[in-house]
């Protein structure tokens, strides 16, 4: 990528020989520019500062040698007065948002400092030039930097021990959320939910306001912050208590901060009066509107750790971190922009709260059944423009007059929507049934006021339509009475003159002239004064011409000035409504996602689950959402599931003793050895050792089970033909193996890891899904570590667990332990080939196919052979004999 500017040389500089180092510069040598370029910069050390030159933005000293960097510029040097050269880079002024864009993305703050007037005005003195913007990672709102399909958090956290509050925000939409908590683990996983575009930590650095970017350390940021992201080092003052509570109190405009649920929490309080001062701070010129802030509890959720959302694909693929191929692509019918981010926050938070649940199951249940009240809400729903962030970029500002006219147009839809919804009897479409009159009258207004495609500029004029102003409408006749005269002149000339080739015509330096052929020069009448020769013609002008010359650009001057500012006050009337339309296109938002859930569950065959309090999870003929979707209609093999013994609730479980006995036990299961290979039999286990070949569909049964859990918890329909689905508390997965080069952990240990965190924090009503424990190791120690691994989730936690693997021994278990079943993917062995039939039925596999898959795969033939001799050596000595753990 190459930016033409006039000082790019032809060849490479050697940037030895000017100056990459602003502070090294003798300042009194400096040119006036460069010295307002370098006091500029001294406020701003650690953003780059994009400098406006004519029609560029320029960069110089280090930004120069960054810009050109990053951006695959040119770097070359431009003198700066005595001083000698310096380094240079620039980009042309109209692309400064593209530019800018890629800096961000890669972890740059930036500052702009735009020319604040005409050149032409400044003749004799240095034109005026202020800082207009500072855009940092987390603090976008122009629509081009923003993916209209995700949300732009900025966060902020306050670690005290082990105790941490966090806040977060999008400014583009307004939402403002804190909550606190106590164990340093789950601040990081919240980080990992949000994945904000910049973490503001409050530190004694000597280095206040600098922003590290991803993968860059300091000793400053306190470990448990992931590094993955962008972090800004911030003063801890406006973190302490003393400060945050009364810029909170200021700005919600209450009393007590009871109201807003924080007022115990004063951790939260102090993340998120720190994030309001960052906002104040870099968003001078245009204050952001946010929300009422908002305080919420992790555990209010269903907790889905980074793993599992990464495991389970949810909003990307593990293989190329693509959108195509995740749960989210697969579930996304959503028609507006507003809907699409509200269900990606949904699927990173599903609820545990029934009657939640059930509401959303409702919506989706009568639009599914009544398809023409979905079919017409969804083609209105695709009317309505991005309403969250044309209202954040109208309150802060920020907006122009296409936004408001696309504001108008979504505006004036909604009394359409309500009428359409008037009769719907589910609670999200009753919520869209009242449209306050006022954004009815808001929506007019505008579209009154504001022509039907008014340019991108605001303060070039051509925005506001006749009839609004008297003032404008008088000033603009007086313009076009001017202007019909000078285009009148070029006939009425011609016809004084006797000069058929005589022509009028406009230029900046010169504004308008006559031009006359040098041929007929003689012929000029009296009046016309010469102002420029050129090769073949002469150009003139009158004293007529030029006072109507001056009354046009002063009143065209005077009419921009007018109508900007009719603009702006309208800007401020839809600034003023922010609330009610954001409190609106929340509802919008979700009775899209909701709208779009349908028409899933109509395409697709989904079916509503039924949610109960308890831990049952009984799945008929369920289906991969993804993988369905992936194959042709029809190649999907359904399959069942039940997990979940509803005894352990009241914390008891019946167990079978060695002698066939059965009997009810409280509290943690206590079971004796049993040796004989006694076979019990479960309907609903709670763990489920699952066997099967290598490709059978292993992996693809366990994560199906996790999907529709998930999907079920945000209230979607599912696929299946019918499920009892309890409520989870938590969902883990640990699947397949990738060494973490990142953390420089090895397969083994990044699975020993994952394994851990799980046996730690499961309980009996978490959903548990283990593809393949120990097989980064010694055989004989991965089956140990797996066995002990599946008896503490069977007996100590009781998680509701599919175990998926290739040792056959674990098999065993189900016939020592009541609530473990065996379970096995199918294949039909043909003399030289296995079919995979991906049918699930109860029973453990005896063989793994391993080697007729190695052969399948083209190994050679002598060491298929050979392999084969080696296994039945293996069989013949090894005899491995396990019990249960004797837990009294
Ligand atoms: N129920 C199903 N219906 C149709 N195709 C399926 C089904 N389950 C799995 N498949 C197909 O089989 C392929 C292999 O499945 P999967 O990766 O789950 O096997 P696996 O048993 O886990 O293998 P391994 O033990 O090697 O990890 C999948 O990519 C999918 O296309």
């Amino acid at each position: 990528m190459t930016a033409s500017h006039p000082d790019t040389p032809s060849t490479k500089p050697d940037a030895s020989t000017f100056i990459c180092d602003h502070r090294q510069v003798d300042r009194s040598k400096l040119s006036q520019m460069y010295l307002h370029y370098v006091e500029t910069k001294d406020k701003y050390p650690h953003a780059v500062l994009l400098y406006r030159v004519g029609d560029f933005f320029e960069c110089y000293f280090q930004d120069a040698v960054t810009l050109a960097q990053e951006l695959e510029l040119v770097l070359t040097s431009k003198q700066a007065g005595e001083q000698g050269r310096v380094a240079m880079s620039g980009v042309p002024h109209h692309s400064w948002e593209r530019y800018t864009t890629l800096l961000i993305e890669k972890g740059f703050a930036v500052v702009i400092c735009d020319q604040v007037e005409d050149a032409a005005e400044a003749t004799g003195r240095l034109v005026r030039r202020e800082v207009t913007r500072i855009l940092t990672p987390g603090t976008l709102l122009e629509e081009g930097m923003l993916k209209s399909s995700r949300n732009n958090y900025l966060a902020a956290v306050v670690i005290a021990g082990n105790h941490w509050g966090l806040a977060y925000a999008d400014i583009s939409t307004g939402e403002f959320l804190t909550t606190q908590g106590s164990d340093l683990e789950h601040l990081t996983q919240e980080l990992m939910r949000l994945q904000p575009a910049e973490v503001l930590v409050p530190t004694n650095a000597p280095d206040l306001g600098s922003l590290l970017r991803p993968g860059e350390t300091s000793p400053h940021l306190p470990q448990c912050l992931p590094p993955s992201f962008c972090y800004s080092l911030r003063s801890q003052v406006p973190f302490s208590q003393g400060e945050a509570r009364p810029k909170l109190l200021q700005k919600f405009k209450v009393r007590s901060l009871e109201g807003l649920g924080c007022d115990h929490l004063p951790l939260a309080v102090r993340a998120a009066g720190g994030l309001l001062e960052y906002l104040e701070d870099t968003q001078k010129e245009n204050p952001i509107s946010l929300q009422r802030l908002r305080t919420y509890t992790t555990t209010d959720y269903l907790i889905v750790d980074h793993q599992t959302r990464r495991n389970l694909e949810i909003t990307q693929t593990v293989r190329d971190g693509t959108f195509h191929g995740s749960l989210l692509w697969a579930l996304d019918r959503t028609s507006t922009a507003m809907g699409g981010r509200a269900l990606r926050r949904w699927l990173l938070q599903p609820l545990i709260d029934i009657k939640g649940i059930r509401s959303r199951q409702d919506t989706i249940e009568e639009l599914r059944e009544n398809t023409t009240l979905r079919q017409d809400l969804r083609q209105l729903l695709r009317q309505i423009y991005d309403l969250e962030r044309l209202t954040g970029r109208a309150g802060s500002g920020r907006a122009n007059a296409r936004d408001l006219v696309a504001l108008a147009d979504s505006l004036s839809r909604l009394p359409e929507l309500s009428r359409l919804v008037a009769d719907a009897n589910s609670p999200f479409l009753k919520a869209l049934q009242k449209v306050p009159p006022i954004l009815e009258e808001l929506a007019q207004k505008l579209h009154a006021h504001l022509v039907e495609s008014p340019p991108i500029h605001i303060k070039e004029g051509g925005l506001i339509r006749p009839g609004v102003n008297v003032q404008l409408d008088e000033r603009k006749a007086t313009v076009a009475a001017d202007q019909q005269w000078i285009a009148n002149l070029e006939v009425d000339e011609r016809a004084r003159t006797g000069i058929a080739t005589l022509k009028v015509g406009f230029n900046k330096t010169f504004g308008y002239y006559i031009s006359i052929s040098r041929a007929k020069a003689d012929q000029v009448p009296a009046n016309y004064i010469r102002k420029q020769t050129l090769t073949n013609e002469e150009r003139y002008i009158t004293p007529d011409l030029k006072e109507r010359e001056a009354r046009i650009l002063t009143a065209r001057d005077d009419l921009n000035q007018l109508e900007y500012e009719i603009f702006t006050a309208l800007r401020e009337e839809v600034a003023q409504q922010a609330e009610v339309i954001r409190n609106l296109s929340r509802a919008v938002a979700a009775a899209d996602v909701l709208c779009g859930l349908a028409e899933l569950a109509v395409q697709q065959g989904y079916c509503r689950p039924e949610m109960l309090p308890g831990r049952e999870i009984a799945i008929v003929d369920g289906r991969h959402p993804v993988v369905e979707q992936s194959l042709p209609a029809g190649f999907f093999v359904p399959n069942s599931t039940e997990l979940g013994q509803e005894s352990v609730v009241s914390g008891q479980l019946s167990v079978v003793d060695n002698q066939g006995q059965e009997s009810v036990v409280s509290g943690k299961l206590s079971v004796k050895t049993t040796t004989d290979n006694q076979q019990l039999t479960t309907d609903n286990p709670d763990l489920i050792i699952l066997t099967g070949p290598n490709a059978s569909g292993k992996s693809c049964y366990l994560r199906q089970v996790g999907l529709i859990q998930l999907m079920a918890q945000i209230g979607s329909f599912i696929p299946a033909k019918s499920a009892r689905l309890g409520i989870c508390d938590r969902i883990f997965t640990r699947v397949g193996a990738v060494d973490d080069l990142a953390t420089g952990q090895s397969t083994f240990m990044v699975e020993m890891n994952e394994t851990a965190n799980i046996l730690n924090h499961a309980t009996s009503r978490s959903l548990v899904l283990l593809d393949e424990i120990g097989r980064g190791t010694a055989t004989f120690d991965g089956l140990s570590i797996a066995w002990a691994v599946a008896e503490y989730l069977a007996t100590e936690i009781r998680a509701r667990t599919i175990f998926a693997t290739h040792y056959h021994e674990l098999n065993e278990l189900a016939s020592m332990l009541p609530n473990v079943a065996n379970y096995q993917v199918t294949v039909k062995e043909l003399p030289d080939q296995i079919i995979f039939l991906h049918q699930v039925q109860p029973g453990g596999a005896d063989k793994s196919y391993g080697i007729e898959a190695g052969r399948l795969a083209g190994l050679p033939a002598v060491v298929i052979q050979r392999a084969k001799q080696v296994m039945g050596q293996i069989e013949k000595h090894s005899k491995i004999a396990i019990g249960l753990k004797n837990l009294e």
